[in-house]
């Protein structure tokens, strides 16, 4: 038998897939890593965790591998996108990787505005200055710390540079270069215009290759190291959605996804270049050949969940927290939560706001504040959907996937909130499952990623909206809706008092 194994390279840790020539996922591991977040609105890893986590996690996924490494074929990877990872004229690390979620940045938002023009900005790389997106960052650094700045010679996305340790060789992936803010996303190239407005060398930016490129074997040190064949074929691999979107099968005109990792994500695929969102949802080459897709972000999705379980319930599981929300009506008998703990991107690009726990009530118990957690991180994700479908997108059938896809209450919240059929595959690994396709359609397994997907993808369950339970979740978005409004000062007036 063949394998492909599919690295997903997370925020809160890295997934590993072993896949066999079938699709079935005959062994995973997971690797966790801490956030680093010194002050308010900072969230940084350490590069060299993300490469310890991934060895020790193969050796782990390797450990009872009864059939020969060399089987083995193949390698691809998916990536928390917009992490900053400097390098100097040695490829090493030069500080601690900023990550998607630190929105330090909005000085430099507003520089990039000012030297480049908003509408210019919007042409070349389709999308806004937002403090997510790695060229703010680069600018960050470049103000101030200098003399790091000064000894930079390259800069990578997480996955890349995890690519980088298991091959030798730097590059940049296409879907992932999209997410910097200095990528021409129509021509897919670096955009020259950006680096020289903007007073960066653009030797910085290194060669772009494909998803689906193959890039190199495993080096012998890194062969040694994992217990990995020196003959499996790296492949380059794509940004998490991007590959979350190919292991959804998201793969056509008309599909949409919705994923809840660390962020929480609702993707539209898009065949062409050519459609107007004026900014208000990110615009990303796809990991699949010559395909864009669009995307709404709620930055602290299941972060939010996780935030909430680690402060009131560190000892329990999320199934146990989670255990009696069933019990609880829609709307959490009148608990309403938004989940901007580290701000938020879609619909409010807004790095000050913070979350809120509205109409707390003496009555109301844990049970009731994790239904509200739920319901506040998926009436943020309906924003983006309202935001598609008054663009005219139909938005019907929806594949949910990431951890929050582990929970049958919260994807039946989905189909009642969304007002859409929510759709469960066999795996909830979309962005790894979507890394192994990468490796599997590299190889030649198959002659396209759609044929892949119609091969290893699978249906396990469906959740149809229910009519009451959406006409409640109507009446309380439209609340929900207004809180942003409402806290906004008040939470620009709190920024002093912050970390
Ligand atoms: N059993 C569960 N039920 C519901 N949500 C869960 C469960 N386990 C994990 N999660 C949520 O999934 C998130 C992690 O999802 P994952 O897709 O692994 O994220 P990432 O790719 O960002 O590392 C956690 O933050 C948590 O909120
Ligand atoms: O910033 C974005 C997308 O623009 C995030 O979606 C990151 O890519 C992190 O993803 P997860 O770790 O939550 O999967």
């Amino acid at each position: 038998m063949k394998y492909v194994i599919g690295v997903d390279l997370g925020t809160s840790a890295v997934k590993i897939l072993l896949v066999d020539k079938q699709g079935a996922v005959v062994k995973s591991v997971s690797k966790a890593y801490p956030l680093i977040q010194e002050r308010t609105g900072y969230s940084e890893q350490n590069p060299q965790d993300w490469v310890d986590g991934t060895t020790s996690g193969l050796v782990e996924l390797l450990k009872d591998f009864d059939g020969d490494v060399r089987d083995i074929e193949g390698i691809s990877f998916s990536g928390q996108m917009h992490g900053l990872v400097l390098l100097d004229e040695n490829n090493e690390v030069l500080r601690p990787a900023i990550l998607w979620n630190d929105t330090r940045t909005t000085a430099q938002c507003q520089q990039i505005y000012e030297a480049v023009g908003e509408e210019r900005l919007l042409q070349i790389t389709k999308n806004p200055a937002l403090e997510g997106f790695t060229l703010p960052k680069i600018l960050w650094v470049k103000q101030f710390e200098p003399e790091i700045f000064s000894k930079a010679k390259a800069f990578v996305l997480p996955k890349d540079y995890l690519r980088y340790k298991m091959t030798g060789r730097l590059q940049m992936e296409l879907s992932d270069a999209a997410g910097t803010l200095l990528l021409d996303v129509s021509k897919k190239e670096w955009s020259t215009e950006l680096c020289e407005l903007l007073e960066l060398d653009p030797a910085l930016c290194q060669p772009l290759v494909y998803s689906h490129e193959e890039v190199g074997t495993v080096t012998a040190e890194f062969a040694a190291a994992s217990g990995l064949a020196e003959s499996t074929r790296v492949f380059a691999g794509g940004a998490d959605n991007a590959c979350g979107a190919i292991g959804a099968g998201i793969l056509e005109d008309g599909k949409t996804l919705c994923s809840i990792g660390t962020s929480g994500v609702v993707l539209s695929y898009e065949a062409n270049d050519d459609k107007d969102f004026g900014g208000k949802v990110h615009y990303f080459n796809h990991g699949a050949p010559d395909a864009f897709y669009t995307m709404g972000v709620t930055l602290a999705a299941g972060y939010s969940l996780s935030w909430f379980k680690e402060t009131f319930a560190p000892d329990e599981s999320f199934d146990g927290l989670l255990g009696e929300i069933g019990t609880v009506p829609a709307g959490s008998n009148g608990l309403l939560f938004t989940p901007y703990l580290v701000g938020e991107r879609t619909p409010h690009a807004d790095a000050a706001i913070r979350a809120s726990f509205i109409g707390m009530d003496s009555s109301h118990q844990r049970k009731d504040f994790a239904r509200a957690v739920l319901e506040g991180i998926t009436f943020s994700l309906n924003e983006s959907i309202e935001l598609f479908r008054q663009n005219g997108k139909g938005i019907d059938l929806i594949v949910s996937i990431g951890g929050g896809a582990q929970n049958e209450d919260w994807l039946q919240m989905q189909a009642d909130i969304f007002n859409a059929k929510i759709v469960r595959l066999t795996t909830e690994q979309g962005p790894g499952m979507g890394a192994a396709m990468l490796a599997a359609y590299g190889c030649q397994w198959f002659d396209s990623l759609k044929a892949c997907a119609d091969a290893f993808l699978q249906e396990d369950k469906e959740f149809q909206p229910n009519e009451e339970a959406v006409a409640a979740y109507r009446k309380l978005f439209a609340i929900y809706q207004n809180v942003y409004g409402q806290t906004k000062e008040l939470n620009k007036k709190l920024l002093e008092f912050r970390k």
